[in-house]
C-alpha cells in the first residue's frame, strides 16, 4: 500500500480532489438529492434488457436440457454408439438421419430434410434463362434502363438462402433488422445524454450530473447487448445461409446423377469450366455467405443511421443544412465510386489463384510416394514456385491498387466529411451568437449564461449526431468495397450453381456448346436375362457429343444370365469406357443397353478407392455400419469374408475392425485388389464388372479369386488384356487394333473342339522344346570334349549352328 503522506504535494492534491468529488456524489446520493425517474427510458430499457436476457437464458437452458435428455435416450437405445460414425439412414418420410460421433462414446442425431428434386429441375431454367437474358441484353443495350447482373444473380441465389418466408433465416434477418433499428435509436438517446452530461458539468450541477451518469451506465447495458446481438446474428445468419447453400449443392452434387464426376469432365466449355470445384464449394460459399450477411450490418446500420439522424438533425439544423450535407455526400460518393478499383474482380482472381496453389500442395501430398520414387522434388518445386509467384504478383498488384485508393478514401470519408459535420453542427451556435448581439446589453447576465449552456448542450448533441452521420455515410461508402467484393463472390457462386445445374440434367452431354446434346440411347433397366448390347457405340463424351466417332465398331451381343464375359483388348482400346457407359458415368448416345437393376450390379474400378474410416468401412463400402446391421450382418461375417479373400491376417495385425488408418497407403497393391473382392462378397451382386481387378495378385491367388466368385454364383464381366483369363469365362469379346471386334462363345462345341486342338498343339510344341533342350545339352557336352554320351539324334550341324550363335572363335576342342 502506498500511503498518501509519501506522495508529492501535487499528486496528493489530485487524490484529495478525486476523493472530495466522490464524497460529494455519495453525500448527494445519501441525502436523496438524486432523483431517478423509474419510468425514464434508460431505466425501462435496462429493465427490459434484463428481463429479456433472463427469459432467453431460461429458454435456451431448457432447450439444451431437452436435447441432452433426448441424446441420453438415444445413446441408451444404441448399444454401441462408438461404432456409429457418419452413418446415415433414409427415414420413411424421405429425410436422412445422421449420427455424428461426439467422442466419449456418444453420438448425436441430426435430421436432414428430403431434397426437393422437382425444385432442382425447375431451378435449372432460372440459370439457363439468366444467361440467355444476359446475351439479349448485351445485344440490345438500348431500351434497358436498369440492369444489374449482380442483383439478378443475387435474386436467384436468394431463393436458396431463404426458400420460404417461415424459416429460420427469415427470423434471423428480421431480428437483425430489429436490432439495427434499436441500435440507431439507442445512439440517439446516448447522444442526447452525452449533451446533457456536458451541460450539467458546465453548470456544475452535481445532482443532475450524478443522475445522468447513472442513466448513462444503465443505457450502456442495452447498448452493449444490442451491439453483441448484431454481431451474433451476423454470424448466425452467415451460418444459416451457408447451410442452405451447401445442402442445396450437396444434393445436386452427390446424387445418382453423379455430378461430381461429370463436373470433372466438363472441359469442353471454356466459359463454364470449373477449375478446383472443391474450392468453390468450401471457400467461395463461405466467403459469399460471410460477406452477404456482413453487408446487412455494414450497410443496414449506416443506412438506418442516415435516416434517423437526418430526421433528427433536420429539426435542429433545418432542411437546408440536411440538403447541404447530403449533396456533399452524393458528390463525393459519385467521385469515389469512379475512383474505386474493381475490387470484386480482383478478389475473385485472388481466390482462383489461391485455389490453384492450394491444389498443387494437395496434389503433392496425395502423390508424395510416387513423386518420391520419380525423384520429382525439383520439378514439383518449380511448379509450386511458379503458382505461388502468380499468386504473389496478384496480391502485390491488389495491395498497390488499394494503397492509392485508401489515401483518397480516408481523406474524403474520414476527415472532409467530419469537417463538414463540424461546420453544420456549429452553425446554430454561430447564428445564435450573431443574432442576439444587438440586444446584448438588455439581456441580463444570468440568462446569457443559461443560453451558453444550452448552446453547448445543443452543440454536443449536434456534433455527436453529425459525426455519427458522417461516420454512417463513410461506412456506407466503405461498404461499396464490400459490395464490390460480394459481386465477385456472387459471380463465382452463381457460376458454380449454373455448372451444377447443367451437368445435373439427364440430357447433359459433357461439353457440347449448350451442354444439352442429343442423347438417343435407350437404357433398359431391370433386365432379367443378363446383359444385352444392341448397336452399342463407345463414344468419348466431347464437344461433338454423339456425332463423334466411336472407339470401335458398334457392338451387338447378349450375355445371358449366369454367363461370364471377358473383354480383351490392347491398352486404350476402350474397355473401361464400356463400363463407364454401363455405370452411367458417360452418356449413352445411341443403341440399346439392357441390364439388371443398379442394385444387382457392382463395379470394381482399376484403381481401388479407400474411404476415410476404419477397417470395417473399407470392406462394407459403399454401405454404412447401420446398413450392415440392417442387412443382418455383423463383424463375424466380415471376418469370414476376410478369410475367404485370404486377408484374415489384417484383422489379427490391426487388432479389430475399428482401427482408423489411411488405408490407401497401408494396403499393398495385391491387398487392395483382394479388399475389392471382399467388397464384392459383402455386397453379393448378380453381376460384377472387374476392370483389371486381379492384375496385381499372383496367378494362383487370381485362380482362387475367380473360382471363389464362381462358387458364390456371382457373374462377372472382366476387362483385361490377358487371354489367360479365358478359362473362367463363357464369352470373350476381343477388340482389335483396327477397331473391329470379335465375339466368341467359349462354351460352343466348335470352340471347345478348337480349344482342345489348341491345347494339343501347345502340348506337342512343349514336347518338341523338351527334345531340343536335350539335344542342346548333348551338343554342349560334345563341344566341351565330353562326347561320350551324345544322343544319336543330335547332329554336328546343330553344334556348328550353336557354335556360331554363341560367338566362339576356336573349334580346337
Ligand atoms: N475423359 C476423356 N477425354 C478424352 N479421352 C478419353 C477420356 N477418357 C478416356 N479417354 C480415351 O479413351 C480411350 C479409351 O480409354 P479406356 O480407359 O476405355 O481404355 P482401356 O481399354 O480401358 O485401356 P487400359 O487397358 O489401358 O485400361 C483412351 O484412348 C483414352 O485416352
Amino acid at each position: 500500500m502506498v500511503s498518501i503522506s509519501t506522495l508529492t504535494g501535487a499528486k496528493r492534491q489530485d487524490i484529495k480532489n478525486v476523493l472530495l468529488l466522490l464524497q460529494e456524489f455519495v453525500v448527494t446520493y445519501k441525502d436523496n438529492k438524486v432523483k431517478i425517474n423509474y419510468q425514464s427510458r434508460p431505466v425501462v430499457l435496462f429493465l427490459a434488457t434484463l428481463y429479456a436476457t433472463a427469459g432467453f437464458g431460461i429458454y435456451f437452458t431448457l432447450r439444451n436440457l431437452l436435447t441432452k435428455y433426448n441424446e441420453y435416450l438415444l445413446n441408451k437405445k444404441i448399444n454401441r454408439p462408438a461404432l456409429i460414425r457418419q452413418s446415415s439412414t433414409i427415414l420413411k418420410n424421405g429425410s436422412r438421419e445422421i449420427f455424428i460421433s461426439k467422442g466419449n462414446n456418444k453420438v448425436s442425431r441430426i435430421i436432414i430434410p428430403k431434397p426437393n428434386l422437382d425444385q432442382y429441375a425447375a431451378d435449372k431454367y432460372l440459370y439457363k434463362n439468366f444467361y440467355i437474358n444476359q446475351q439479349i441484353i448485351q445485344q440490345s443495350s438500348k431500351g434497358i434502363i436498369f440492369n444489374s447482373k449482380f442483383l439478378n444473380q443475387l435474386s436467384i441465389i436468394w431463393g436458396i438462402l431463404i426458400p420460404k418466408f417461415y424459416c429460420k433465416n427469415t427470423s434471423l434477418l428480421l431480428s437483425q433488422c430489429f436490432f439495427l433499428i434499436l441500435r440507431t435509436w439507442l445512439s440517439l438517446l446516448v447522444a442526447k445524454l452525452d449533451g446533457q452530461i456536458v451541460k450539467n458539468l458546465i453548470a456544475a450541477n452535481g445532482k443532475k450530473f450524478s443522475r445522468d451518469l447513472i442513466y448513462w451506465l444503465l443505457i450502456a447495458f442495452p447498448a452493449s447487448y444490442t451491439n453483441a446481438a448484431i454481431k451474433y446474428l451476423d454470424n448466425r445468419l452467415s451460418l444459416g445461409f451457408r447451410t442452405n447453400l451447401t445442402r442445396y449443392i450437396h444434393d445436386m452434387y452427390l446424387d445418382k446423377v453423379m455430378s461430381y464426376y461429370k463436373v470433372s469432365l466438363n472441359t469442353g466449355d471454356p466459359n463454364g469450366f470449373l477449375e478446383n470445384i472443391d474450392q468453390y464449394i468450401t471457400e467461395d460459399i463461405s466467403k459469399f455467405c460471410n460477406s452477404l450477411s456482413g453487408l446487412f450490418s455494414s450497410m443496414g446500420k449506416p443506412f438506418i443511421d442516415l435516416i434517423f439522424f437526418s430526421v433528427y438533425l433536420r429539426d435542429n439544423l433545418g432542411t437546408g443544412a440536411i440538403i447541404g450535407i447530403f449533396t456533399n455526400y452524393f458528390i463525393t460518393a459519385v467521385l469515389l465510386k469512379r475512383a474505386t478499383p474493381p475490387f470484386g474482380k480482383l478478389s475473385s482472381q485472388r481466390t482462383h489463384l489461391e485455389g490453384q496453389y492450394f491444389n498443387k500442395q494437395l496434389n503433392l501430398m496425395n502423390n508424395c510416394e510416387e513423386i518420391g520414387f520419380y525423384k520429382g522434388s525439383l520439378i514439383e518445386k518449380t511448379k509450386l514456385n511458379h503458382t505461388f509467384k502468380n499468386l504473389m504478383n496478384h496480391v502485390n498488384k491488389e495491395i498497390n491498387i488499394s494503397f492509392n485508393y485508401g489515401v483518397i478514401e480516408d481523406y474524403v470519408l474520414k476527415y472532409t466529411w467530419s469537417a463538414w459535420g463540424y461546420i453544420f453542427a456549429g452553425l446554430p451556435v454561430f447564428l445564435d451568437e450573431i443574432w442576439p448581439k444587438q440586444e446584448k446589453d438588455t439581456i441580463n447576465k444570468e440568462a446569457q449564461k443559461v443560453d451558453e449552456r444550452k448552446n453547448m448542450r445543443q452543440f454536443i448533441i449536434n456534433k455527436r449526431l453529425m459525426l455519427s452521420l458522417a461516420d454512417a455515410g463513410s461506412r456506407l461508402m466503405y461498404s461499396i468495397k464490400d459490395v464490390n467484393q460480394l459481386t465477385g463472390h456472387t459471380d463465382r457462386v452463381f457460376n458454380l450453381l449454373t455448372q451444377l445445374h447443367k451437368v445435373h440434367s439427364p440430357r447433359y452431354d459433357f461439353g457440347s456448346k449448350y451442354g444439352y446434346g442429343d442423347i438417343h440411347g435407350t437404357i433398359q433397366n431391370n433386365f432379367s436375362d443378363g446383359i444385352r448390347f444392341e448397336n452399342f457405340p463407345v463414344i468419348i463424351p466431347n464437344v461433338n457429343g454423339g456425332e463423334s466417332t466411336p472407339l470401335f465398331k458398334e457392338i451387338s451381343i447378349h450375355i445371358k444370365q449366369g454367363k461370364n464375359l471377358l473383354i480383351l483388348g490392347p491398352n486404350g482400346c476402350g474397355k473401361t469406357s464400356i463400363s463407364r457407359i454401363v455405370a452411367g458415368l458417360w452418356p449413352f448416345y445411341r443403341g440399346l443397353l439392357s441390364k439388371p437393376n443398379d442394385d444387382d450390379m457392382f463395379y470394381l474400378p482399376q484403381k481401388t478407392y479407400f474411404t476415410t474410416g476404419n477397417l470395417r468401412d473399407q470392406i462394407i463400402y459403399p454401405y454404412t455400419y447401420n446398413d450392415m446391421l440392417e442387412m443382418g450382418y455383423n463383424d463375424d461375417y466380415l471376418y469370414h469374408i476376410l478369410r475367404e479373400v485370404k486377408l484374415e491376417y489384417l484383422l489379427k495385425r490391426e487388432g479389430n475392425f475399428n482401427v482408423v488408418k489411411d488405408w490407401k497407403d497401408v494396403f499393398s497393391g495385391g491387398e487392395k485388389q483382394r479388399m475389392s473382392i471382399a467388397r464384392v462378397l459383402f455386397k453379393h451382386p448378380k453381376y460384377v464388372i472387374l476392370d483389371e481387378s486381379t492384375n496385381a495378385v499372383s496367378t494362383d491367388v487370381e485362380d482362387y479369386l475367380f473360382e471363389l466368385l464362381q462358387t458364390k454364383g456371382i457373374n462377372f464381366i472382366t476387362m483385361s488384356h490377358r487371354p489367360l483369363l479365358m478359362k473362367y469365362h463363357d464369352f470373350v469379346l476381343e477388340i482389335k487394333d483396327d477397331r473391329s471386334w470379335e465375339f466368341q462363345d467359349l462354351t460352343s462345341e466348335e470352340n471347345l473342339k478348337s480349344i482342345d486342338k489348341e491345347i494339343k498343339e501347345i502340348e506337342t510344341k512343349l514336347a518338341q522344346v523338351e527334345v531340343w533342350e536335350k539335344r542342346k545339352q548333348d551338343i554342349e557336352l560334345f563341344l566341351d570334349g565330353k562326347y561320350n554320351d551324345i544322343n544319336e539324334e543330335s547332329s554336328i550341324d546343330m553344334g556348328v549352328e550353336l557354335y556360331r550363335r554363341e560367338g566362339r572363335t576356336s573349334m580346337s576342342s
